[in-house]
């Protein structure tokens, strides 16, 4: 049996005469962390984009369990497990902390009408996200790398099965970035799917078990750390932009 949880097939999308994700397959498989990188432009966030329904592929399908999930609504799909956080913050910054999954998990109780408490649900994910210290606080006050973990400490309230992070080392320190790592890989050793976009290489070769690697909106590459590392097509994409670490 496939442990494959998300799946594009062939995905394309145009804008106006411009392709920006050109026939892109990838897999993201339970239980373990995908990176998705690729230079700036490369068709990252368009793809995420398509993937949670925001975007209309030109062509290709999507699958979430198996299932195509290509014409269902955002919605939808995060009912089937799908989560994401965003590039551009996108939490309440008057709330705080607690109250910010406190919402989410609210939202999410009603659209799935689970019993859990959500309380406890909050405060479970609190301390295994590392932010108890901060609960109380505006998210207006603290640092944008603590922000960041609370984005994901939100989506994680949906209850998810595959979850999309868009950029979610950016901002935050070099001690931020390794507790992060530590998080991303104990959420996988617990059976969520991860599909990790980010420009910090050290951070997505740590991390992923398997890395796809987009230039000018198609695929060149997929394979492991060591793989991507020593591929030739993927070195030369990043001549000029940054290094592969
Ligand atoms: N709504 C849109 N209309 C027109 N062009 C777009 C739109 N969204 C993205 N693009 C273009 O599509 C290409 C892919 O953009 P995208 O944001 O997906 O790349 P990315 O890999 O996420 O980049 P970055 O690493 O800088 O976030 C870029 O050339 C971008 O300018």
């Amino acid at each position: 049996m496939s442990d494959t949880l998300l799946e594009t097939r062939g995905v394309t999308v145009r804008f106006g005469g411009h392709t920006a994700v050109d026939d892109v397959s990838i897999a993201v498989t339970a239980g373990a962390v995908t990176g998705l990188i690729g230079p700036n432009g490369a068709g990252k966030t368009t793809l995420f984009n398509t993937v949670t329904g925001l975007q209309k592929p030109t062509s290709g399908q999507v699958f979430l369990d198996g299932v195509d999930v290509t014409r269902a609504a955002p919605y939808k799909r995060a009912r089937r497990g799908l989560a994401r956080t965003f590039q551009r913050l996108e939490l309440f910054l008057s709330l705080s902390v607690r109250d910010n999954l406190r919402v989410a998990g609210d939202m999410h109780r009603t659209a799935t009408r689970a019993r859990h408490d959500i309380d406890a649900e909050t405060d479970r994910l609190l301390e295994l996200t590392g932010l108890t210290d901060v609960a109380d606080r505006d998210v207006s006050d603290i640092p944008t790398g603590r922000a960041r973990v609370v984005e994901v400490a939100r989506a994680l309230m949906t209850r998810p099965r595959v979850l999309l992070l868009d950029e979610p080392a950016s901002g935050q320190t070099e001690r931020e970035t390794d507790d992060f790592a530590d998080l991303l890989c104990r959420l996988a050793g617990d059976g969520l799917g991860i599909c990790l976009v980010e420009h910090d290489l050290p951070l997505v070769m740590r991390v992923c078990s398997r890395i796809h690697v987009l230039d000018y909106g198609a695929l060149i590459a997929s394979g492991s750390p060591e793989q991507i590392r020593n591929d030739p097509a993927v070195i030369a994409a990043y001549i000029g932009t940054e290094e592969v670490a």
